[in-house]
């Protein structure tokens, strides 16, 4: 179960939540319409935020968790929190309330938790939550396997669960059931006990697709991630290389460990190295004192070298050494630091033609080049890929700026489909985005912020695709609004402009996409008049 996504992409609108409900005499009231969402859901993160929101509100609970067994790590993880206030708490099995329950298979009612033995003060600690009354079943499968337990905290107006509480979650528990097993979730967690040396919970379910391409790419990441591989991924601006980086992390035996991210692109060539490695007191003037490199902060865990490809030369020589020798020294030192870190890295650039052309060390290529994954433009993953993420940008973006999610009419769909997206997946989520924030109930056409005319796709770039620039839309016509032709520099800044507006102003991602330095960029912007607020 590689996304978040399964079933039938269908339109999906989570019906609105009252804002306290009483609760309903019948429990079914509350979960038999989840029966219908689990097959049209096309975001599994909002499914299982729906799903624990009822179940507090109808607990007259201030909160519930949905906590899931990892077997291979004897831990239980909490998939979905109602307000979570961290990502993710992991306890071991036997630990806490709701470890409890997972070791003894029972319920468990703690009207006060001080004092209480099997509470785990930790987790509030964690969060700054302060729990007041808890109530935790198991859940179970249809074979009577437990594979997680479900918990509300504090019952509204300072009262304890009762015995009848009890009944009524463990009611709850078997429907919780019955919608997840039909979930990719419930299926993720059965493979997970044929691994056993496999931890589970750490899904790329932040990660949306479907198209053969990515199905290709989970099936590569799967089997890179849990090892200390180098992976390097390809791609343009905004198709998801950064997500996959993490994917990787987290997939792998560094999760716990830091993720440590350095922009090579965004930062002037001089300050690479420094950045990377760190200096010793007195290396240049200012250095008054010994400062780590990013190297030693993320030691134990992972760093994400993006555009790895801006990389100066003599700093290409000392990462060849990292990952030959896991040593370096800061800049004005002598003395060899250690360090125990995996490297990913990124690029939009083909890295191949670099190093023919000198400008990439050959050594280096192939030492990053463990596991490549080259992540496709998303104009090449098909409509489908493009309605998926769409929908899933429209629930997301609705939910951060407290909106009504609005519903996509079929034209406005259709014009996301015909789309180039040169700007990628980061484009299609600003763009969702603004619509959501614009239109009152439902996106049309008009509130896509997307260039009036649409070209077909081309049939067949010549270009490989790790080097394909943006066409169509992107690419400024070299004629007029009268269809006289335009000189060279007018085709360059409408060009510019166009690519600009295609990355929602990010200056560092346009300068990626057209391949030219940031400070190329905001020098052609100067001289369009456009100074510093482009
Ligand atoms: N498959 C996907 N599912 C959901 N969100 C995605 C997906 N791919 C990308 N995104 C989102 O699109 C945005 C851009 O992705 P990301 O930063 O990973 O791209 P990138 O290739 O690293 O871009 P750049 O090269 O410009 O740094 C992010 O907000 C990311 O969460």
């Amino acid at each position: 179960m590689p996304t978040g996504c399964y079933g039938e992409a269908a339109a999906f609108v989570l019906p609105p939540l009252p804002p306290m409900p009483p609760p309903p005499s019948d429990v079914t009231q509350v979960l038999l319409p989840l029966g219908g969402l689990v097959g049209r859901e096309v975001d599994l993160d909002a499914f299982l935020q729906t799903l624990m929101d009822r179940i507090a509100a109808s607990m007259q609970a201030d909160r519930g968790t949905l906590w899931l067994l990892d077997p291979a790590r004897r831990e239980l993880f909490s998939r979905a929190a109602h307000l979570p206030e961290v990502s993710q708490i992991r306890v071991k099995l036997g630990q806490g309330v709701a470890g409890t329950v997972a070791e003894v298979g029972q319920a468990i009612n703690v009207p006060d938790p001080r004092g209480e033995r099997r509470f785990f003060a930790d987790i509030d600690r964690m969060t700054g939550y302060r729990t007041t009354s808890l109530l935790a079943v198991p859940l179970r499968d249809a074979d009577g396997a437990l594979y997680g337990v479900l918990q509300v905290l504090n019952r509204r107006g300072g009262d304890n669960f009762t015995a009848e509480d009890t009944e009524r979650l463990t009611a709850i528990a078997t429907q919780v059931s019955t919608a997840l097993q039909s979930t990719s979730l419930y299926q993720e967690l059965q493979r997970a006990k044929d691994q056993p040396h496999a931890p589970v919970g750490y899904f790329f379910n932040r990660i949306i697709g479907e198209s053969p391409q990515l199905q290709s790419i989970y099936r590569l990441v799967r089997k890179a991630a849990p090892t200390d591989a180098t992976v390097l991924l390809r791609g343009e601006s905004g198709s998801g290389k950064e997500l996959f980086a993490r994917a990787i992390h987290v997939n792998g035996p560094r999760r716990d460990q830091p993720f440590i991210k350095v922009d090579c692109a965004a930062l002037p060539a001089t300050l690479i190295e420094n950045e990377l490695f760190g200096h010793e007191r007195g290396a240049f003037t200012g250095a008054d004192h010994r400062v780590p490199g990013k190297f030693e902060a993320a030691d134990g865990g992972t760093v994400f070298i993006d555009e790895i490809g801006e990389l100066p030369l003599p700093v290409q020589g000392k990462l060849l050494r990292v990952i030959q020798d896991r040593e370096f020294e800061r800049v004005g030192g002598t003395q060899a630091v250690k360090v125990d870190v995996r490297i990913v890295a990124a690029t939009h650039r083909d890295l191949a033609r670099m190093v023919a052309e000198g400008r990439f060390r050959e050594d280096l290529y192939y030492r990053i080049k463990v596991v490549e994954v080259v992540l496709p433009p998303l104009r090449e993953r098909g409509a489908e890929d493009i309605e998926r993420l769409a929908r899933h940008f429209v629930a997301a973006v609705a939910r951060r700026h407290r909106l009504q999610p609005p519903k996509l009419s079929a034209a406005a769909l259709e014009r996301l489909k015909r789309y180039r997206w040169p700007g990628n997946v980061r484009e299609l989520e600003n763009c969702i985005e603004s619509a959501v924030v614009l239109c009152e109930g439902e996106i049309l056409e008009e509130h896509l912020p997307l260039p009036t005319v649409d070209r077909p796709a081309p049939v067949a770039t010549a270009l490989p695709a790790s080097e394909a620039r943006p066409t169509g839309e992107a690419a400024a016509s070299a004629t007029g609004e009268a269809g006289g032709l335009l000189p060279l520099a007018e085709v360059e800044r409408r060009h510019i402009l166009r690519v600009l507006d295609a990355v929602k102003g990010n200056r560092t991602a346009a300068a990626r996409v057209l391949e030219i330095g940031r400070n190329t960029l905001a020098r052609k912007l100067k001289e369009y008049g456009l100074g510093d607020e482009a």
